[in-house]
């Protein structure tokens, strides 16, 4: 594939420098979508990327790690030398104070090289026990003291509790102002989660409808088929709703439940976001099992594969009381919302990688056109997030032939059909964004404060009770309990994944 330029405008200049650049996400996420971003021509040849990590390697060894991964990620066979000749390897540690002079140096003489106008990203791909450190240190050793911007993104998880977050938040402050920080929440950088604020405000058919007079409830589903992989230790310590309530759930909930806003500027958008999360039903500890459901996987089967339960997925997990599963209702109290509930759900080893919204319309207070109260379909509006990425209408229209009785007839728009082309990836969007300085798609410290509030309650009531565990098995959609929380308020979760 020949490299595009999009355009003639100015694109972005910068020198990336990624600590942790031996790690996962490095290789899984990052090094792919810097290429994509250049192979596009969103950025041009005014680059470069310093990888940071303890292991003794050159830049030989790193560009042949930077090749892999483009292979991996891309199943490409493309010759990608003079793309992988941006990139630099310095081994460091980050616990060194030495190593930072080091790396002052190493920048300066990239930035001239490549002539990135003093434009520095750092950005941290490592354990977040070692965030506030490095930030402080970027200060102290002045590396922030470049002609140009320089922009701190972090990785989740931004702390592990409301206390621990608003430590890292002072400790990460002292050295960058709010607008030089970009709190990544890669579901942020998805297509259609993107597209939920289009959807909703560019269309007067849903805007009229978006509120508790017509909204019976929405659900949000987040499940994967993937187990704790190689990250017991990271997951066993989190667990679901830190790993994925706090952040993806909760930010999905705020984008379709948050008002229009003014203007489509970073601080109008997130102001109405903070608000609709400010708005969440805070919990007393006694009404957290009536709320929320956890589970844990056992041993099953996905897609003719057996596989053991969580207990045995590592040694040190084999008494673990860690959830991998977690339903919940969230309530908005609000004008708009009071009343209608949010139902999440999200889990490890479940029947299938989807993630959807399902918004249900009230019934009309009379359908004539059912014979039967069970047949009757309401209207639903199906956002499909991934793997397809679309949205469908579920509506009722006459059934073929004689007579007059309706069924259910479906709308739908597949947007990889439209477009022609694949998304980008989320990080691609938002490493642009990010080089371009547009934080709208990254958290907010406001946004994260706000969910650590609401989610800390529920933690610290399942930390005081043990759970029954195991309680779900791989390939299950989870234990019966998440069907219950919706089946008491005469709901049921939507599965309109087959029909799709
Ligand atoms: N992997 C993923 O899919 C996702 C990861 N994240 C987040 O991204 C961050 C990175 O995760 P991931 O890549 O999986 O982690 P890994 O454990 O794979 O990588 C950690 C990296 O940190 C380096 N490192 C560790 N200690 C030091 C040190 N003292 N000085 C310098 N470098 C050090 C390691 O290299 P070396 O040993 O050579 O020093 C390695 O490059 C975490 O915050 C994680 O929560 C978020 C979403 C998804
Ligand atoms: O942040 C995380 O997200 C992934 C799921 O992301 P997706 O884009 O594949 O839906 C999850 O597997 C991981 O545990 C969590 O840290």
């Amino acid at each position: 594939m020949e490299r595009l330029f999009l355009t003639n405008l100015h694109t972005p200049k910068a020198v990336i420098v990624i600590f942790g650049a031996t790690g996962d996400l490095a290789k899984r996420k990052l090094f792919p979508s810097i290429y994509k971003l250049y192979k596009s021509g969103k950025i041009g040849d005014d680059f470069a990327v310093v990888g940071l990590a303890r292991r003794p390697w050159t830049n030989e060894v790193f560009r042949t790690n930077v090749r892999e991964s483009l292979q991996n990620a891309l199943s490409m066979e493309e010759d990608t030398e003079e793309f992988t000749s941006h990139f630099y390897y310095h081994p460091f540690d980050v616990t060194q104070a030495e190593s930072y002079t080091e790396l002052n140096g190493l920048i300066t003489d990239l930035e001239s090289t490549y002539n990135t106008d003093g434009n520095r990203i750092f950005y941290l791909a490592m354990a977040p026990e070692y965030f506030g450190s490095i930030a402080h240190r970027l200060e102290e050793y002045g590396l922030k003291n470049s002609d140009g911007w320089t922009r701190l993104v972090i990785e989740k998880p931004f702390g592990h509790d409301l206390k621990s977050a608003k430590e890292l938040n002072k400790e990460i402050r002292v050295a960058f102002n709010e607008d030089q920080i970009y709190r990544i929440d890669h579901y942020l950088g998805k297509e259609m989660v993107q597209n939920i604020e289009v959807i909703r405000f560019a269309n007067g058919i849903f805007e009229h409808l978006w509120n508790n007079r017509s909204i019976s409830n929405v659900q949000i589903t987040s499940s994967e088929e993937l187990g704790v992989e190689e990250r017991a230790r990271y997951y066993d310590h989190s667990g679901a709703a830190r790993d994925m309530v706090q952040n993806h759930m909760l930010q999905m909930v705020a984008l379709l439940a948050m008002e229009p806003p003014i203007k489509l500027t970073t601080d109008e958008i997130r102001s109405e976001k903070v608000k609709a999360l400010r708005a969440l039903r805070q919990l007393e500890p006694e009404e957290v099992d009536e709320y929320f459901v956890r589970g844990q996987y056992g041993k099953g089967t996905i897609k003719g594969n057996e596989l053991v339960g969580y207990r045995e997925e590592a040694n040190e997990l084999h008494d673990s009381n860690t959830e991998t599963f977690v339903a919940g209702k969230v309530m908005i109290d609000n004008y708009r919302w009071a009343g209608v509930p949010f139902y999440i759900r999200t889990g490890k080893r479940m029947a299938e990688k989807c993630t959807k919204i399902v918004v249900e319309f009230k019934d009309i207070p009379m359908n004539l056109y059912y014979k039967e109260e069970a047949e009757k379909h309401p209207n639903l509006l199906v956002i499909n997030i991934q793997p397809n990425e679309g949205i469908t209408l579920y509506l009722n229209a006459k059934k073929s032939g004689m007579g007059s009785m309706a069924e259910p007839i479906q709308l739908s728009y597949t947007n990889n059909g439209v477009s022609g082309i694949n998304t980008p990836e989320a990080y691609e969007k938002l490493l642009f964004d990010c080089m371009i300085g547009d934080t709208t798609n990254f958290t907010h410290w406001d946004e994260v404060a706000h969910s650590w509030a609401f989610i800390d309650t529920v933690l610290n009531r399942w930390q005081e009770v043990k759970a029954d565990f195991p309680n779900y098995t791989s390939g299950s959609m989870g234990p019966d309990a998440a069907n219950q929380l919706l089946e008491k308020d005469g709901f049921h979760w939507w599965d309109v994944a087959k029909s799709e």
